[in-house]
């Protein structure tokens, strides 16, 4: 990537474990994290989106952070930037922000730093700072991401043009992905192990073999974390039966939580997110937002 002196960094979202794949799957999201950034005499951040608004406006923003450190991990000096931020990202729902924000940071080193980073030396880095590549990786690669992170080294496989749509469910509150790990075993049984990892095997066979009936089973019978983490998503029993009887295949949990995922086959989603909507009308506690999103590949851009 040549030095340039003003770009544009666009970040799709993502959603993460599609179920079972706890930790390693992930998908891209048509909601995007954008940056203006132009070289200055100083950082400085302005957020021009309402969630963003309290966040630090000089070197200590999250995205600068991310940037210094990563150039700093080759030795070079990042020179300031004047950093225009909007997101349609909404923080802390399971949509994968603090992913995007960190491929965000990334990519600007890369460019301002002149560091010329493989996709591979990007994934490895973002993986090392958010602690699992999901999320990440859906950002980066684009499309659907089975990825294995161990010992310092991260592999993944990218699948784009799954002829799905989605229905995400975002809910009022926050759940922040930390507090939502707080609640999970710190460790499995043999049994459960091979259980859990089995389901989620055969969750993306199903999806790559385009068996959505299998699929949706499996996302049901997660046991690395759903178990422990529904407890905490009031609506997501209500959601899944009213999906479930609109046309969804599967649903599950979106990340961490707090927002719930539905899958659909191709050409059903604005129907079924009409159809959440319109079962959210008559309850009291409503959904933040209710979207859909088509199959088209979504990944990192910079221009
Ligand atoms: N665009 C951003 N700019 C700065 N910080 C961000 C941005 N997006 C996310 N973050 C940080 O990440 C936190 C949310 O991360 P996390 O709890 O993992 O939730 P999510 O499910 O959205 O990934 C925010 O509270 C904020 O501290
Ligand atoms: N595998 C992670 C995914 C977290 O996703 P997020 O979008 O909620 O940050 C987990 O399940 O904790």
């Amino acid at each position: 990537m040549t030095l340039k002196d003003r770009f544009v960094i666009k970040v799709p979202a993502s959603t993460a474990n599609l179920g079972p794949g706890f930790d390693s799957i992930g998908l891209a999201l048509d909601l995007y994290l954008t940056l203006e950034v132009e070289k200055n005499d100083k950082w400085e951040c302005f957020s021009l989106s309402e969630e963003l608004k309290d966040l630090p406006t000089n070197e200590e923003h999250f995205i600068c952070q991310v940037a210094i450190k990563t150039a700093a991990t080759y030795s070079v000096e990042l020179p300031p930037c004047k950093i225009n931020i909007n997101s349609d990202i909404p923080l802390a729902r399971g949509l994968g922000s603090s992913a995007a924000a960190i491929i965000a940071g990334i990519e600007l080193a890369d460019v301002v730093g002149g560091l010329s980073l493989t996709k591979e030396e990007k994934l490895l880095l973002a993986t090392k700072m958010e602690g699992h590549p999901d999320n990440v990786g859906a950002s980066l690669y684009g499309g659907l991401v089975v990825g294995c992170y161990q010992q310092n080294e991260v592999d993944m496989l990218s699948f784009t043009n799954l002829p799905i749509e989605i229905v995400v469910v975002i809910p009022q509150e926050i759940l922040l992905t930390k507090e939502s790990r707080d609640v999970l075993p710190a460790a499995y049984s043999r049994r459960d192990a091979v259980q859990a990892s089995s389901t989620a095997n055969l969750m993306i066979a199903a999806l790559l073999s385009q068996n959505w009936s299998l699929a949706g089973k499996m996302m049901e019978q997660d046991i690395f974390h759903q178990p422990y983490r529904k407890p905490l998503i009031h609506s997501f029993h209500d959601i899944e039966k009213t999906a479930k009887s609109n046309g969804a295949f599967g649903v599950a949990l979106s990340g961490a939580g707090p927002t719930v995922i539905c899958f659909t086959e191709k050409g059903n989603g604005r129907q079924l997110s009409l159809d959440l909507q319109a079962v959210f009308l008559e309850m009291t506690v409503k959904p933040l937002h209710i979207d859909y999103f088509g199959s088209k590949v979504k990944v990192v851009e910079v221009y």
